[in-house]
């Protein structure tokens, strides 16, 4: 049985035109276009523009208008997913094998040991998508990455000390894996499930081997985090790419990526479901502050780089208190970013202050949601339940709660299924992602600037012991 990828295929999305996608249709066909036309093509953060000659690209676009679509609508369109077709394999037959489908999970990775920490922060601060040095100081990355980790690296034992003395990221994510599978199977679809850690074991590189030694036919990457950032699902597509340009299996593997899952009904449903539960643990429900806490990221991501990250959290937390009032719940609340590291602006408001402002206004009682991620992890345990419980309390707030992370929620994992099979029918060869650089964006005034400007910093940096405490004093 052969089928050739044919037909008219446009789907350009202003937020409006979804396009038609053709089909093949024969029986044991792979290449089935139909599903492109159930993707989220809504004209949010991203857009999806397929072309009649099969080349792609997908491109983040701001600003981002507010939600106004019913979440009837939203779960409709649920899955952002995307495919890039690949001048080079366009045309390519495919034989009727039998399916082998596999499901790749993307997620940060964390130290299991104390020992694990420096070398763990030094391969997150060695990724370009982290620390941004301008192209022609990328050469300095590697020696920072050493630099920052070293410096860092007792403050954040001494936090992973509190918490166990290493990451629970591992074993809730093997746990997700296998939830996962097994709400697939329930659903009638084996595929066999890989963890791809970006800064630690398993690493991405190692769950690329064994989906090749497993001969899969077809992947579904899911990135464990609900919104994109350039720093998260972003770097961890990067490295996706990287081995798609460099290895014939990859380059010729349909895949569908989903880029953001942060507004499927069953994510917010779950997320309103933790919510409504922990308020009943409060004497008065009602007078509760439900305090939305993101990790941050460097605002020029945002502002320079073109990452919908606060958008798309901005939407998120819009659709989850959007489904808290259908229910009757109508509490204040509010959004701030956590997490920030070194001496550069981050993504404001920051939880700290928030939480000292709003102990000085008087509010009483504080229902923490984290909201960035889906498992536990140092940033829930150790962050939220030990340093901003104790600033809170300081602060004037009396009544303190935490809603526990997604983890394996039966209602989240049922969904998670769902986008993985919602999102199967579009796998297809894919080609390097148009990622949008800040750096081409750069005019050659803020080029020449930055370039003087991290020479010196570098240069002080790597030389000056007095900096260098000064340095570490912000970092810790
Ligand atoms: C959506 C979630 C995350 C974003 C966005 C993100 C960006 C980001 N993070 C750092 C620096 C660090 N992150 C660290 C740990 C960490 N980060 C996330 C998630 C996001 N990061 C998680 C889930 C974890 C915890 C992993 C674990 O072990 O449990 C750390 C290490 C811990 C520490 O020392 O604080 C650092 C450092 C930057 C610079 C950044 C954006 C540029
Ligand atoms: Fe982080």
């Amino acid at each position: 049985m052969e089928c050739v990828r044919s037909g008219a295929l446009d789907l350009r999305c202003q937020g409006k035109v979804f396009g038609s996608a053709t089909a093949c249709g024969k029986a044991g066909c792979s290449t089935n276009l139909a599903g492109s036309a159930k993707q989220n093509l809504h004209g949010k953060a991203k857009h999806l523009q397929l072309s009649a000659t099969g080349t792609s690209s997908l491109v983040h676009r701001g600003p981002v208008l507010k939600h106004q679509r019913s979440l009837a609508v939203r779960s409709a369109a649920a899955v952002d997913a995307y495919t890039t077709f690949d001048e080079n394999v366009k045309g390519v037959t495919s034989h009727a094998v039998e399916e082998k489908v596999g499901v790749l999970l993307f997620n940060l990775g964390g130290p299991e040991t104390l020992n694990d920490v420096q070398p763990f922060l030094f391969n997150l601060f060695a990724d370009p998508d982290i620390i941004r040095l301008p192209r022609l100081f990328r050469f300095l990355q590697r020696p920072l990455a050493k630099l920052i980790s070293t410096l860092r690296a007792p403050k954040s034992k001494e936090a992973y000390a509190s918490i166990g003395g290493g990451s629970p990221l591992r074993r809730i994510t093997d746990e997700q894996a296998n939830a996962l599978k097994i709400a697939l199977k329930e659903k009638n679809l084996e595929a066999d499930i890989y963890v791809g850690m970006r800064y630690w074991y398993p690493f991405t590189e190692e769950a690329f081997d064994q989906i090749k030694k497993d001969k899969i036919t077809k992947l579904v990457v899911l990135p464990l985090y609900p919104q994109y950032s350039i720093s998260t699902s972003g770097s961890s597509i990067r490295v996706l790419q990287n081995i798609v340009k460099e290895d014939a299996f990859f380059a010729g593997l349909p895949i569908s990526i989903i880029e953001s899952w942060y507004q499927r009904e069953g994510y917010v449903k779950s997320m309103a479901d933790l919510i409504e539960k922990e308020l009943t643990v409060f004497s008065n429900p009602e007078e509760v502050m439900i305090f939305f806490s993101a990790h941050g990221v460097p605002l020029t991501y945002v502002t320079d780089a073109g990452d919908p990250y606060r958008d798309q959290m901005e939407d998120c937390i819009a659709l989850i208190m959007e489904e808290l009032k259908s229910r009757g719940t109508l509490n204040n609340h509010t959004l701030a970013y956590q997490s920030r590291v070194g001496p550069i602006q981050w993504l404001k408001p920051y939880t700290d202050e928030v939480l000292v402002e709003l102990g000085q206004k008087g509010v009483k009682s504080l229902l923490a949601v984290p909201v960035s991620f889906v498992s536990e992890h140092i940033e829930t345990l150790e962050e939220i339940d030990m340093e901003y419980r104790e600033l809170a309390l300081e602060s004037g707030i009396e009544n303190w709660g935490r809603v526990p992370a997604l983890g394996c929620t039966s209602s989240f994992i049922s969904d998670l299924a769902d986008a993985v099979v919602e999102a199967l029918p579009s796998a297809s060869a894919l080609t390097t992602r148009k990622v949008k650089d800040a750096n081409s964006d750069m005019d050659m005034r803020q080029y020449l600037t930055k370039m003087l400007f991290g020479s010196v910093l570098a240069f002080f940096l790597l030389l000056s012991p007095r900096l260098v405490s000064a340095f570490r004093n912000r970092l810790q």
